[in-house]
């Protein structure tokens, strides 16, 4: 065997057996809360021209994006993220569209990231919602329950939805004139909650002492809803203080169903994706360090591809939420059904009959030609491995 050509490179990998069929159900589950909430499925190319994921737009950083050829010389990507990928064919197909227009997709996407974060997979499937048109609180209110609701139905009862709003943020940088590279690095520390980073910054910049004091304090300012009255109290700049309000007035909305239980405030979480103007979010569960959903307003990316419509949605990762699953020990019900149809070198003509019968009334059936080195056992246990129910002889 040329072992050698066996190997997938690294940060990718396959998916085959149990795994597959379990994924493949989770999958249905999340598909199936985007389908109860009333949006269509779409689906965009693995590939896009780089453009569309510049510097600009506000997605994954250049260096870590696949990049290739097209037989003209341009550049082109394997999407990194689907946001981006989506507004540009939501301007493009749906630009006069005079009611929100709500998507969903189930797609791979890749993104090549550094060393430094070995284990993370470079190719991961993700499902995902966007909510397009629609400025309104409501819509804030229904991406994040739709989020909750894919957490539920994949079986988790522990996790925690993180809600920030990045206009506190961008009010507090405007009023104090911070823009460009400093604007990113305050970003980032601010992200990685390193105070004395922020403080480093701070110091070197001459700027409102109220307005320095609030950024210092924004890697502290998680936790329950508290801490929205405490950030309100900070500042007197319209633009955080209406940013608050976003976030209160959603938790007041996430009370009708009682998912204010699964929400928490965090007004320094920021994220890498620049194209968020407001509330952000990211869902966390045990078992793995990092967020499984995540998502957010993003008021103007549409407009940078000529249609301006203010938009919010989430994207889960799948094999993120497996791994999860997979340590928290959550079953996944697997459905058994169908046959297992083992017929005999002579009975081909009778086998092929039946089995066309049978798959005539919508049942699974499988066929194989009976080896006489086998044992029943060995079907059964191939049955199974293929979901399949029953083993029918002929
Ligand atoms: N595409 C974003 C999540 C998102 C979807 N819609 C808005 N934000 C991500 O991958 O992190």
């Amino acid at each position: 065997m040329k072992k050698d050509l066996l190997h997938t490179p690294e940060g990718v990998r396959d998916i085959y057996s149990t795994e597959c069929v379990e994924k493949k159900i989770i999958e249905n589950k999340l598909h199936d809360v985007c389908r109860l909430y009333g949006y269509n499925d779409i689906q965009t190319p693995s590939i896009e021209y780089f453009d569309v994921f510049s510097k600009e737009r506000g997605s994954v950083p250049s260096n870590e994006m696949f990049k290739l050829f097209d037989r003209y010389g341009n550049t082109l990507v394997l999407r990194p993220d689907m946001t981006p990928s989506i507004a540009r064919a939501a301007a493009k197909y749906f630009e006069d569209h005079i009611l929100p227009i709500k998507l969903c997709y189930v797609s791979n996407t890749f993104i090549n990231v550094s060393k430094y974060y070995q284990g993370r997979l470079k190719e991961n499937t993700v499902i995902g919602a966007e909510l397009i048109d629609d400025a309104s609180i409501d819509a804030d209110y229904e991406i994040i329950c739709m989020v909750i609701d894919c957490m539920k139905n994949a079986g988790l009862t522990e996790f925690q939805v993180e809600l920030g709003n990045v206009a506190f943020f961008n009010g507090l940088l405007k009023d104090a004139g911070i823009k460009g590279d400093t604007y990113e690095e305050l970003l980032n520390l601010i992200n990685e909650k390193n105070y004395i980073g922020v403080e480093e910054i701070l110091n070197n910049l001459n700027i409102d002492k109220n307005t320095a004091k609030v950024l210092l304090e924004l890697p502290q300012l998680f936790g329950q809803a508290e801490v929205l009255d405490k950030a309100r109290s900070l500042t007197n700049i319209p633009e955080c203080i209406e940013a608050v309000d976003r976030l209160t007035n959603l938790y007041e909305l996430l009370k009708i169903n009682g998912y204010d239980k699964y929400v928490s405030f965090d007004l320094g979480e920021l994220s890498n994706h620049t194209y968020y103007t407001g509330i952000i979010f990211h869902a966390f569960t045990f078992g793995t360090g990092e967020p499984i959903a995540s998502g957010g307003r993003y008021d103007k990316l549409l407009g940078q591809f000529g249609c301006d419509k203010a938009s919010i949605g989430f994207s889960l990762i799948i094999d993120r939420l497996m791994a999860a699953i997979n340590r928290q020990n959550i079953e996944i019900e697997v459905e058994y059904s169908g046959v297992l149809l083992v017929y005999s070198e002579d009975k081909l003509q009778d086998a092929v009959k039946r089995a066309n019968e049978l798959r005539k009334d919508g049942i699974n059936v499988c066929m194989i030609r009976k080896n006489n080195n086998k044992s029943e056992s060995q079907y059964i246990e191939y049955a199974k491995a293929s979901q399949l129910s029953d083993v029918v002889y002929i």
